[in-house]
């Protein structure tokens, strides 16, 4: 009511826009890292859902905005450039925080920020899902398992990791980010995800990344030896990304916090892995045997019965299939065709 003699207005009359296509999305999502590896391809999924707005916070440290140029300018997407050490403040109902680099060398290059990102980082993102009620889903690691004792790893255990060792920034660091979202959700109701990723590969992995398959792929085609670090029988379980990004869409919409390993059981020692980039990318090129670095884990595969059970999920993509889609990404990037 108007009580000081100006004539009450009207209420403003909503924008035409409000009744447009892209403002009746009715889920925004945000996701850290989202010009990464994964997180990119995680997005193309989550922007083929026309009721989906999604928003990408990254710093560029090894993401890259090429990942996502597809969706630049698109009414329902924002690229934002953000460090998740300091707080952001963004209206959204889910979020998938996969902000952190992933390749050892790069984690091990700025430990003290790797660290800074997985637990200040972290916070931040649970102080955000607090305010605005979100629910938030954590890219964690079978690294958390460290050089496990069990084998294959199940979710009950708790794992064997050097608490000063080298890695320890990025596998303790997201040992605290689980505790993080673990006691937000105890403390505050915070609805939480929580994914045990293993080692994922596939196109738009940056070339000179460093972790195995990359570099695989690209040392077969510019033909140079394929460095397996030594000893070579240590073993890793390989998932494609599409798969990847199935799984984590699953464990968002479904009911259960986890932790759940998303991985392919599939396990192979590295020097397998050389044999067989060789065979199938270029049967000329040579292996070689290098030193290795410390704490590396000697065997890894995930246990993922609770994924199938609680999620419905398995991958689907072997590892023979997936490696010729990566080969015709990175011979695109590399500018190296295919022989006839
Ligand atoms: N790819 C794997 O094999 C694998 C395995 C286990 C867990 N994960 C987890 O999945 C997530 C994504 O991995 P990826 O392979 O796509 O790695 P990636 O390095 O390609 O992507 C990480 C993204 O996070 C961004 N980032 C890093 N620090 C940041 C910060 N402080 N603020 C904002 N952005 C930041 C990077 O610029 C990059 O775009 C990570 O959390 C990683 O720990 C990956
Ligand atoms: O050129 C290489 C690179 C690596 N390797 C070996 O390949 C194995 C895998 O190494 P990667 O660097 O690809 O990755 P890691 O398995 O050590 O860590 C990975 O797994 C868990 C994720 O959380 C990490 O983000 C991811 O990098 C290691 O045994 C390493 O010694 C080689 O033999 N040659």
């Amino acid at each position: 009511m108007a009580t000081n003699g100006e004539t009450k207005k009207p209420p403003p009359t909503p924008s035409p826009l409000r009744n447009a296509k892209f403002f009746q999305a009715n889920m925004r999502i945000l996701v850290t890292g989202g010009a990464g590896f994964i997180g990119s391809h995680l997005v193309d999924k989550l922007m083929e859902n026309e009721k989906n707005e999604v928003i990408v916070v990254d710093n560029y440290f090894t993401g890259s905005k090429d990942n996502l140029r597809k969706w630049i300018g698109h009414p329902r997407f924002e690229l934002v450039r953000h460090d998740i050490t300091e707080p952001l403040l963004v209206e959204v109902d889910q979020i998938y925080h996969l902000a952190c680099p992933a390749s050892p060398i790069f984690y091990k290059h700025n430990p003290v920020k790797t660290i800074k990102t997985n637990v200040i980082g972290t916070l931040n993102m649970l102080g955000l899902a607090k305010r605005v009620g979100a629910r938030i889903l954590l890219t964690s690691t079978s690294e958390v398992y460290g050089d496990p004792l069990v084998h294959p790893q199940p979710e009950n255990y708790w794992g064997n990791v050097n608490p000063i060792g080298v890695r320890s920034c990025y596998d303790e660091g997201k040992r605290v980010a689980e505790t993080l979202m673990f006691d937000y959700h105890r403390q505050h109701g915070i609805e939480i995800r929580i994914a045990r990723i293993f080692n994922t590969y596939g196109p738009r992995m940056n070339i000179d990344d460093g972790r195995v398959v990359s570099n695989f792929i690209a040392q077969a085609l510019r033909g140079e030896p394929l460095t397996v670090q030594a000893p070579g029988t240590q073993t890793r379980s390989f998932c494609y990304v599409s798969d990847m990004v199935d799984g984590l869409l699953r464990l968002m919409e479904g009911q259960h916090t986890g932790p759940i390993n998303i991985g392919n059981p599939g396990e192979f020692t590295m020097q397998e892995l050389a044999e067989t980039v060789k065979e199938l990318i270029n049967p000329d090129v040579e292996i070689k045997m290098v030193e290795n670095t410390p704490d590396d884990p000697r065997q890894r595969k995930p246990d993922i019965t609770k994924a199938k059970e609680l999620l419905g999920w398995e991958p689907k993509i072997k590892l023979r299939d997936g490696l010729p889609l990566m080969e015709e990404d990175f011979r695109l990037r590399l500018g190296v065709p295919k022989k006839k």
